[in-house]
């Protein structure tokens, strides 16, 4: 048996605009994806995840038989095709295609709501699946093959953002296929959830949509990759009220794109007016998650009050990556 966990994030830049090559800041934060494998006798996959639905989820499948479960398509199909996918990347690195495995995720990771559940599910599997098959990837191999699962699930659509930070830790920089770590000082992230979630590839879509209609929402785009770079220096120089100013005009930006919220929009407003140096919705979008920076415990308390705000905690920046338990 290999058990692996991998880190949520949190982007304190650059979202939606890196699927085009801007540059993004992810950082991962200590929540966490754990997935335990354990190899079988035959050529069966079969996938436990206690997170999805009350009774938690079970599939098992062969080659030739689909999964056969009792669960509505849609919930089957989020269940399963995250981790499939990390399952083939896996056994085919480990050059096992036929291996059967038994695989188990349970995470703590809000679902669909910006903090990279999928990628830290991926990024854990990917790793442990394939020292159960005899290979230990370095946290860069693990990162290239949690991206290419993710952006088979979502058709193409995904950058390497998520599943980079997942896979090393600590701030990173992503541009392209270009991905490297970042030094950062202490941040006091605050995270608030309204206990939705936002469907990434509907908003996705909806960008490239805008972008492709509007000249100056491709601007909107290239505009938040110009603010990424300003956003490295301040970065670079501890300059955390810069960093937070960034932050605002950051959500600015992404509510001219449509991916905002009104839940978003109330937590962002709740933290600015506590007094954090800044806020901005992180991931997708569309409801979930917002992230400021406030050394102070005014954001926690407010957003506390904010009837939006489902859920509000303190995100430590995760300097280990992926790691085998
Ligand atoms: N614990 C889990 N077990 C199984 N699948 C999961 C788990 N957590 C996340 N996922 C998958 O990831 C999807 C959410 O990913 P996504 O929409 O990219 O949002 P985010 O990555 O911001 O959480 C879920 O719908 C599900 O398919
Ligand atoms: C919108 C996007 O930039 C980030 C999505 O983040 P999340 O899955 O919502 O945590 C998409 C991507 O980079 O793959
Ligand atoms: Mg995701």
């Amino acid at each position: 048996m290999a058990t692996a966990s991998a880190p949520g994030k949190v982007y304190l830049f650059g979202e939606h605009a890196v699927v085009y090559g801007e540059p993004a800041v992810p950082c991962a934060i200590e929540r966490r994806a754990r997935a335990e494998v354990t190899e079988r006798d035959d050529d069966h996959v079969r996938i436990d995840t206690a997170d999805l639905g009350l009774e938690g989820f079970v599939a098992e499948y062969g080659p030739e038989s689909a999964p056969t479960v009792e669960a509505p398509d849609s919930l089957l199909e989020a269940g399963l095709a995250y981790i499939d996918a990390a399952v083939r990347e896996a056994r085919d690195a480990a050059d096992a295609p036929d291996a059967g495995l038994n695989v188990s995720v349970e995470s703590d990771i809000p679902l669909g709501a910006g903090l990279g559940s999928s990628a830290a599910v991926v990024v854990a599997t990917v790793a442990a699946a394939a020292h159960e098959l005899g290979l230990d990837l370095d946290s860069r191999d693990v990162a290239e093959r949690a991206y290419r699962a993710e952006r088979d699930v979502q058709e193409g659509e995904a950058s390497r953002a998520d599943t980079f930070a997942s896979a090393t830790g600590g701030a990173v920089r992503v541009e392209g296929d270009d991905c490297r770590s970042l030094e950062a000082p202490e941040l006091p992230f605050v995270v608030g959830y309204d206990g939705g979630s936002g469907n990434t590839g509907e908003l996705v879509a909806g960008v490239r949509r805008l972008r492709e209609e509007y000249g100056f929402a491709a601007d909107t785009v290239s505009a938040i990759g110009d603010l990424v770079r300003d956003g490295e220096h301040a970065l670079a120089e501890g300059d955390v009220e810069e960093l937070g100013r960034l932050m605002d005009f950051n959500h600015g930006l992404l509510e001219a794109l449509g991916v905002s919220a009104r839940s978003l929009d109330a937590m962002v407003w709740a933290a600015r007016q506590a007094g954090a140096h800044g806020a901005k919705l992180t991931g997708a979008g569309g409801g979930g998650c917002i992230v400021a920076l406030d050394p102070t415990e005014q954001t926690e308390t407010a957003l506390d009050l904010t009837a939006e705000c489902e859920q509000v905690f303190r995100a430590e920046l995760a300097t280990d990556g992926v790691r085998l338990e």
